[in-house]
């Protein structure tokens, strides 16, 4: 088996103030020069850690990121970096500039440190990024000899983010335990090339009872833009025990279908980790998991506002022509060569994931009458 991390984490109310304070003990260098690459709000959420750099006397440039995790944005970016020759990365925002900013790092063979201002993704720990085409579409996963040398999450700008993204980062590791412990099962190959720990299924395991038990306070906590207990709980969930339970443990059929439904345009408003929540009950149909089970997932789901149904990702299964070629393409798409619903313990032709879909969407479609 083989298990990984990133070098430290670091999470708490206010801990960018003290990030010259962990570069140095972390990273090892008392004058860096560095690149910092986010959105334009996640720039702005982040003034804490501008000030404290300022304070320290530390240089560094900022760049705006472009939007995609795409090979344009990274050549853009990473001829940026061979020019300087910064001594750092510092990747910060969600999933999409994290994923850039790690790969740009590695492809110049530096150190990167992710500050995530958003927990909406598993991203910030892992070693690998998700690269799409310019459009959206999925196009490859890259893999690195490294984890992020450091990952600061402050929960005080985690808590003013909009809450749809702390939701959209529970449906992402709402699917890790259930994946990993599909790996565990049919043996499969994990992220990292070894077999899924029992370490990574246990932290895994972790991460979906954090949800369960802290997912809607957590919820309620940053519509009220508070660090609480369970908001703290929810973005460990998120970002750390999701991103080795996932990396560590291996990815199956939620994030397979999550990379088939990216070939359906009106699916791309939603965000990462709401498709995946969609995917995860799809995985559950296809592991042919005890109604409670389903129950309490499409329970946890409904409670905090992730989709259970295809219309709640964007899907009209009346108007377009999803049922007589969209569903296929999703199937297929899911299906690829290397796609990760292949670590499933057993295998299934395209009709059966078809099935599944819409039955999940079925389950989620009575849900919503039966209790709203
Ligand atoms: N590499 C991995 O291990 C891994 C794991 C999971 C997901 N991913 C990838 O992550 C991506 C999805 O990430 P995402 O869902 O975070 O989407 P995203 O990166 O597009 O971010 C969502 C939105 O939030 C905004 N945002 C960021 N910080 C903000 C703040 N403080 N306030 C307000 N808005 C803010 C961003 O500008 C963006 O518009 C996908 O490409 C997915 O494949 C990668
Ligand atoms: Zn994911």
């Amino acid at each position: 088996m083989i298990f990984g991390g990133p070098g430290r984490y670091i999470q708490g109310a206010n801990v960018l103030s003290k990030f010259p304070e962990y570069l140095n003990k972390f990273i090892g260098k008392k004058s860096l020069r560095s690149l910092i690459v986010g959105g334009k709000r996640s720039l702005v959420s982040c003034g804490l850690l501008m000030e404290t750099l300022k304070e320290n006397r530390l240089e560094y440039d900022e760049e705006c990121f472009g939007g995609e995790c795409c090979n344009k944005e990274i050549d853009r970016l990473s001829s940026l970096v061979s020019r300087n020759d910064y001594d750092l990365i510092i990747g910060i925002g969600g999933g999409k500039s994290i994923d850039t900013m790690k790969l740009v790092a590695n492809l110049n063979k530096k150190p990167v440190v992710v500050v995530p201002t958003i927990a909406s993704t598993d991203a910030p720990c892992s070693a690998l990024s998700v690269v799409y085409s310019e459009t959206g579409v999925f196009e490859r996963y890259e893999f690195f000899p490294r984890s992020p040398d450091l990952v600061i999450v402050d929960t005080s700008v985690v808590a003013k983010s909009p809450p749809r993204t702390l939701v959209s980062g529970m449906g992402d590791a709402l699917a890790t335990y259930w994946e990993a412990r599909a790996c565990l099962r049919s043996g499969a190959i994990n992220c990292l090339g070894g077999r899924t720990s029992p370490s990574s299924l246990a932290l895994s395991r972790l991460c979906y009872d954090s949800l369960i038990e802290f997912g809607k306070q957590a919820f309620i906590d940053c519509q009220n833009q508070t660090v609480s207990t369970a908001l703290e709980r929810v973005v460990e969930a998120n970002t750390l025990l999701s991103g080795v339970g996932f990396e560590s443990g291996g990815l199956a059929a939620a994030h397979a279908i999550h990379n088939g439904f990216s070939t359906i345009p009106a699916t791309q408003k939603f965000l990462h980790g709401e498709k995946v929540a969609f995917g995860t009950l799809v995985q559950l149909i296809l592991d042919q998991e005890p109604k409670e089970t389903i129950n309490q997932v499409l329970n946890f789901c409904s409670s905090v506002n992730l989709p259970i149904t295809l219309s709640q990702i964007g899907i009209n299964t009346s108007k377009n022509n999803f049922i007589t070629s969209g569903l296929r393409k999703v199937a297929e798409k899911s299906m690829a060569e290397g796609e990760t619903i292949h670590n499933l313990p057993y295998k299934f032709d395209r009709q059966t994931i078809m099935d599944a879909i819409l039955e999940a969407d079925k389950l989620g479609r009575m849900w919503n009458v039966n209790h709203n």
